[in-house]
């Protein structure tokens, strides 16, 4: 491809050489620079592209993309823009041919139940006789191909990438994660998305290398309705005014709020042993019982919305409520089948928002006792952290404070966190810092009726230490310690 053909839809000047010169490859990565490439520049959270010009340049790279001044290399096309994530998304696009415009996208935005709502949507379509394509915190899934995923939205030129081998492989649609960061990093510039869904939003992501501040993170999120067509909105949240600041598409709202175009109502709980479940009614634009056997009141927001984007697919009611009796999502309110007596749960609560509308939630099935293991990632926003802790002090019998991830930082530095949050509330706790053990003090000590949580880690299958990702996984840790008793 030229290189004017990928620069044709961006801003930007030529500071040397040509830009209608052939192009083999494009890259931002100059491990994987070669003869014939263009180098993107990226100002990165650990290093800077602009640092690795000379490199590429040795390995024969014919054009540079670069946002800072640089000195000129010889031979070399150079080109200045305002912008290389951005830069480096359009280009992507240009260069896979723009592969969404084959696809029917579909992003989704909010601090929770992002990928909770893609399986959802997914089992929905595919009921059609869709073939859908999903990106997630969880994986990429590409028709029979699955790849765990680095990030929840990846570098815009792994999603054009990603995109292209979804065409190849007769997807229709495509549902993604919309992060903040991946919006605020400009990984899903250079198409539009046909339908962009709101979930929610609270305080999260504030910190060191994430968003500066909480105008910062909803401003992030908001993008997403000045980049598609048809946006579903959650009514009921409080920043949904704010979200939908200078949107552009067409909008359509869901929640309990009367003045929702697709509202749910008669919200019951179902509690049988060994099954926690809930059931309502949708009403407005679709009126249908719906019968779902994961618990949590944040899974009507999650369900209901699913179903408003269905709605557009034409999906039969019958198939919807089939779809959502069998819907599992791995880490997310996970039953694992452990005893009659008590209930495990894995779920992937790891902030304040997820943490306390999963604690109330469980508490309203009226558990004997709710105990709680959690840790927090390190490297992650600090506040978490203290909020975490108090919220699971308040609200559970019991809070089990171990580690999560600790990447680069001292798990017991992250523990004292948690346990300063901890003791804001009433709450007893004990501090153990293997998870494993943990998670085993959890089941001995176990007593009929109880409910615990093991929340944090979810699908992950892994615990990341000093850049080092040791094999660990919640449901194979009480596997084991059920074999080892
Ligand atoms: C802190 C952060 O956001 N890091 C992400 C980021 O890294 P970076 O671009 O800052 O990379 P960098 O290492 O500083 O390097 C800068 C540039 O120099 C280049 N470089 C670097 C070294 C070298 O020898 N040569 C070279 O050319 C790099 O290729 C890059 O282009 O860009 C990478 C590629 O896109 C991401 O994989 C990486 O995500 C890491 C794994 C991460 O954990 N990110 C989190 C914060 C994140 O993005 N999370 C969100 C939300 C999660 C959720 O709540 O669901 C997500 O969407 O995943
Ligand atoms: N709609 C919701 N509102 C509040 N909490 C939710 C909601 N849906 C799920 N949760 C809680 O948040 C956790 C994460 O849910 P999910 O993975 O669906 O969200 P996400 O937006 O993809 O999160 P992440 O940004 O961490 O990937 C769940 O395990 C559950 O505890
Ligand atoms: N996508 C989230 C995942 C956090 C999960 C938790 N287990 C942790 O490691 O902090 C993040 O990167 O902030
Ligand atoms: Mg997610």
């Amino acid at each position: 491809m030229f290189l004017d053909k990928m620069l044709e839809k961006l801003e930007y000047t030529c500071l040397q050489g040509d830009v209608h010169i052939s192009i083999t490859e494009l890259v931002y990565d100059s491990r994987k620079a070669g003869k014939g490439h263009v180098f993107v520049c990226i100002t990165g959270a650990i290093s800077d592209g602009h640092a690795y010009i000379q490199e590429v340049v040795e390995k024969g790279v014919v054009a540079i993309v670069v946002e800072k001044d640089v000195p000129m290399p010889k031979n070399v096309t150079v080109i200045r823009v305002e912008n290389t994530r951005q830069a480096l998304a359009y280009m992507s696009a240009a260069y896979f041919e723009n592969p969404a415009e084959r696809l029917i996208t579909i992003g989704i935005t909010g601090t929770k139940g992002k990928t909770t709502t893609s399986y959802m949507i997914k089992t929905f379509l595919e009921n059609t006789g869709k073939k859908v394509g999903l990106i997630g915190t969880i994986e990429t899934i590409i028709g029979d191909k699955v790849i765990p995923a680095n990030n929840t939205t990846p570098e815009s030129y792994i999603l054009q990438k990603t995109f292209a081998q979804m065409v190849e492989a007769g997807c229709e649609c495509v549902v993604m994660e919309a992060s903040s960061q991946g919006l605020m990093l400009h990984r899903m510039d250079g198409f539009t998305f046909d339908y962009g869904i709101f979930t929610n939003l609270e305080p999260d992501h504030i910190g060191e290398n994430e968003h500066k501040d909480f105008d910062d993170y909803l401003s992030c999120k908001s993008k997403l309705f000045r980049q598609c067509k048809v946006g579903l909105v959650n009514i009921d949240d409080s920043h949904a005014e704010r979200i939908l600041q200078g949107h552009t598409c067409e909008v359509e709202t869901y929640g309990f709020s009367e003045k929702a175009d697709i509202r749910a109502t008669d919200v019951k709980l179902v509690h049988r042993p060994g099954y926690l479940g809930i059931a309502y009614r949708v009403e407005g634009l679709m009126n249908f019982d719906v019968d779902m056997n994961i618990p949590g009141k944040f899974n009507v927001y999650n369900s209901l919305c699913a179903i408003a984007l269905c709605r557009h697919f034409e999906v039969e009611t019958t198939k919807i409520q089939k779809a959502l009796h069998s819907v599992r999502v791995k880490g997310r309110v996970e039953l694992v089948p452990v005893s009659d007596q008590y209930s495990v749960m894995i779920d992937y609560a790891h902030n304040a928002m997820s943490l306390q509308s999963l604690l109330t939630t469980l508490r309203e099935y009226n558990p004997k006792r709710l105990i709680c293991l959690f840790g927090c990632g390190g490297n992650r926003s600090r506040s978490r952290r203290f909020e975490m802790g108090e919220i699971s002090s308040n609200m559970a019998d019991l809070t089990v404070v171990t580690s999560d991830n600790p990447r680069f930082e001292e798990p017991q530095d992250i523990i004292n966190d948690i346990i300063e949050g901890v003791k804001k509330g009433p709450g007893k706790y004990v501090e153990i810092i293997d998870r494993k053990e943990a998670i085993r003090y959890c089941i001995d000590n176990a007593r009929e009726g109880d409910v615990i949580v093991i929340a944090g880690k979810g699908h992950e299958d892994y615990q990341e230490i000093k850049g080092v990702k040791y094999h660990m996984d919640d449901r194979e840790l009480v596997k084991d310690i059920l074999a080892e008793r």
